[in-house]
């Protein structure tokens, strides 16, 4: 009995012991967890990290559009009158790097202007910049950009105009104007194929070093962006008809400036209010940004769909020639 009493003593301590190292673990190991949460949220969100970037913009809101790129897209606003936002990781490096190439391989014109009163062209000295324009969906990667263009803006890729490649070389410029047709002003040819320019997407393919930013005089505000972000605005105001003159928002007034080091080059969309494209060719293109995905489907949708895809979506279906 004795022994046995002796005996019990023992296994109770020897469990105490055990319960104590248990305890020592489990707070040990809660510290430890503890720190590792506190130094997690010191560094603190991805999204604030992001913020820091731009510390000079005040009025800032996110929209994460998300799988567009390999990084996350997200939309930063700039103003909220006029509507001015810069849009991060829009386009990819080679999506950049490809569209200068096609611009290169078009090649690069000065613009040409009728002066008032005459009839000859003549080199503008407001638009000292080059630039090129691209064929609608000319191929995968400017499909793929003009798709993007028109997930990220809500609108059909018809909607917008050709992209316009700008190339600024150092003190090349662009200077202030805006990029809606003024109803007032502007013959209604400009606007009536596919109503006025309603958002302008300058989506920035390589900065300057030094200058050439897109610069907003009335709203304040001189932007520039990294490689594949892009500077996005409304010209019209919001739910207004843009054949009527008091729609147009003049506080959109904006110039491309002179690099001072280095040389930029942007791609602009100028996005109608309506379909632009199937009012100015009949050319080969997908009316609907996910075609390419239905098409490649197994089994692919121009056959199980044929009557609603052979009209939206010829590229994709193949039915024309690009
Ligand atoms: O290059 C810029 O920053 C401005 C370009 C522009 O205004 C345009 O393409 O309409
Ligand atoms: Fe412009």
């Amino acid at each position: 009995m004795h022994l046995r009493k002796l005996e019990g003593k023992g296994i109770q301590k020897g469990s105490l012991r055990l319960y104590s190292g248990f305890l020592f673990l489990v707070i040990v190991g809660y510290a430890v967890l503890s720190m590792l949460l506190q130094s997690l949220w010191m560094t603190g969100p991805k999204s604030d990290a992001l913020l820091s970037k731009a510390p000079s913009l005040e009025r800032r809101s996110m929209t994460n559009l998300g799988g567009m790129a390999k990084k996350s897209t997200w939309i930063e606003t700039v103003s909220v009158d006029p509507r001015i936002f810069i849009v991060h990781n829009l386009l990819t490096e080679e999506e950049c790097d490809h569209l200068v190439s096609l611009a290169l391989q078009k090649g690069l014109s000065a613009s040409l202007i009728t002066p008032y009163g005459t009839n000859k062209l003549v080199e503008s000295t407001t638009r000292t910049n080059k630039q090129a324009w691209l064929d609608f969906q000319q191929d995968d990667v400017v499909k793929r950009v003009e798709d993007k263009i028109a997930k990220l803006t809500k609108t059909t890729p018809e909607q917008g105009e050709n992209l316009q490649v700008l190339h600024y070389a150092k003190s090349q410029q662009f200077t202030e104007h805006h990029d809606y047709f003024d109803p007032a002003t502007d013959p209604p040819e400009n606007y009536e194929k596919g109503g006025n320019r309603l958002i302008t997407v300058i989506v920035y393919l390589q900065a300057a070093e030094e200058g050439g930013e897109t610069h907003f005089g009335a709203a304040n505000l001189k932007l520039t962006a990294a490689k594949g972000d892009a500077v996005m605005f409304y010209n019209l105001k919001h739910g207004c008809d843009g054949i009527d003159p008091t729609c147009v928002d003049k506080q959109t007034l904006h110039a491309g400036l002179p690099p001072i080091k280095g040389e930029k080059w942007v791609a602009t969309k100028w996005i109608h209010e309506r379909g632009y494209q199937s009012e100015t060719s009949g050319g080969c293109f997908d009316k609907h940004p996910k075609c390419t995905y239905w098409a490649g489907k197994t089994p692919t949708e121009c056959k199980l769909n044929p009557v609603w895809m052979s009209k939206n979506c010829r590229r994709s279906c193949k039915i024309c020639q690009p």
